[in-house]
C-alpha cells in the first residue's frame, strides 16, 4: 500500500486547494453521514455543493444510501462541510482512499470531525432506533494491519505512532448526552463500543456471538479508520452509531439484516440524529487555530 498512500497524500493539497477556489465556506467542523442518514446535509444554510465525481482527486461513492456529493454551509453560527455518502473498504477502496477526506478537511481547517453509521446492535440495551454514542472502537481490520497510516509517515499531519486511548472526545460525549436528555430522547441513547469489521456480508451467528462476548456493543463497517486518521491528524472527533438492527445471535432466530432495513430506520430516526446533531455543533467550542503548513 506504500506507493498508493503516497500518490494519494500528494493529492490531497491539490484536492484542498481546489475546493477553497469554489467556496467561501472555511469549515471548522465536518459530519461524515453514514447509510441513510445524509439528510444531515439538508440542516446546512446557505450551501454549496459538489459531486465527488466534480472534485479533482475524491473517490466516487458506489453504495445505496451514500449520495456522493460534498456540502459547505452554515449551521447555528458554525461553518461545516458533510459528506452524503462515504468510502467503505469492501467497495473496493484501499484505505488511504477511504480516509482521504478526512485529510482534506484537515487542509481546510476543520478542527473537529462528527462520524455517523449505521450499525448493528449486540448489547441487549440497544434496540433498533436506538442510538449509540461511541465511547471507543476495536478496529478489526486495524488490528491485522490493514490502517489507513500504514506506509511512510506524513509528518506534516501527525507522529508516526499515534496515541488512540481517548480518540473519541470525552466533553463531547458529555455534551451529546445533556442534550439527548434536554431533546427528551435521553432514554433512546446510551455510550458504547462499535466494531469495525470488513463486511460486505453482515455477520455469521458464530462471528455475532465472539464479537458480543469480546465486548462490543455494536458492530459495522465502517468509521474506525476515519477515526484513526483523524485523531492523528488531531482532529476532535466525536461519534453516533444510529442502530438499524440486532444482529442475529441465535440459530432459532429467523430473521435476517438487510440493507434496505438499514436505510429504513435511518429515514424513522433521521430527524432525531439531525436534531441531536444541530445542537451539539450549536454547543460547541471551537478554537479556530486548526491550520497546518503543508509547504514543505
Ligand atoms: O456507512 P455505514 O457504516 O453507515 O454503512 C453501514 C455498513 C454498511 O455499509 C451498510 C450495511 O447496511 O451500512
Ligand atoms: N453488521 C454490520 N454492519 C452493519 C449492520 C450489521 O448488523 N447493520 C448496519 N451496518
Amino acid at each position: 500500500e506504500s506507493p498508493e498512500s503516497s500518490a494519494v497524500s500528494q493529492k490531497q493539497p491539490t484536492t484542498a486547494d481546489w475546493l477553497m477556489s469554489q467556496t467561501r465556506h472555511r469549515p471548522q467542523v465536518a459530519i461524515i453521514c453514514g447509510s441513510g442518514l445524509g439528510m444531515l446535509a439538508d440542516t446546512l444554510k446557505c450551501q454549496d455543493s459538489f459531486a465527488y465525481s466534480d472534485i479533482p482527486g475524491f473517490p466516487q461513492s458506489t453504495v445505496q444510501g451514500h449520495a456522493g456529493r460534498l456540502v459547505f454551509g452554515e449551521l447555528k453560527g458554525k461553518t461545516c462541510v458533510c459528506m452524503q455518502g462515504r468510502f467503505h473498504m469492501y467497495e473496493g477502496h484501499s484505505l488511504c482512499k477511504t480516509t482521504f477526506p478526512v485529510r482534506v478537511f484537515k487542509l481546510l481547517g476543520v478542527e473537529t470531525l462528527i462520524v455517523t453509521n449505521a450499525a448493528g446492535s449486540l448489547a441487549d440495551s440497544l434496540q433498533p432506533g436506538d442510538i449509540m454514542i461511541i465511547k471507543d472502537h476495536v478496529n478489526f481490520p486495524g488490528l491485522v494491519g490493514l490502517n489507513p497510516l500504514s506506509g511512510p509517515n506524513d509528518d506534516k499531519f501527525g507522529p508516526r505512532f499515534p496515541a488512540m486511548s481517548g480518540c473519541y472526545d470525552k466533553g463531547l460525549r458529555c455534551l451529546a448526552l445533556d442534550i439527548a436528555k434536554q431533546l427528551g430522547v435521553a432514554s433512546l441513547m446510551q455510550e458504547g463500543v462499535y466494531a469495525m469489521v470488513g463486511g460486505p456480508n453482515f455477520e455469521t451467528i458464530a462471528e455475532a456471538r465472539l464479537l458480543h462476548r469480546l465486548g462490543v456493543d455494536a458492530v459495522g463497517m465502517s468509521t474506525a479508520p476515519e477515526v484513526v486518521v483523524a485523531t492523528h491528524c488531531g482532529l476532535r472527533v466525536f461519534g453516533l452509531s444510529l442502530i438499524t438492527n440486532k444482529v442475529v445471535k441465535s440459530y432459532e432466530d429467523s430473521e435476517s439484516v438487510n440493507h434496505e432495513g438499514v436505510l429504513e430506520v435511518g429515514r424513522l430516526r433521521s430527524h432525531t440524529v439531525q436534531q441531536l446533531v444541530t445542537e451539539l455543533i450549536s454547543r460547541m467550542e471551537i478554537n479556530n487555530n486548526n491550520t497546518i503548513n503543508t509547504a514543505v
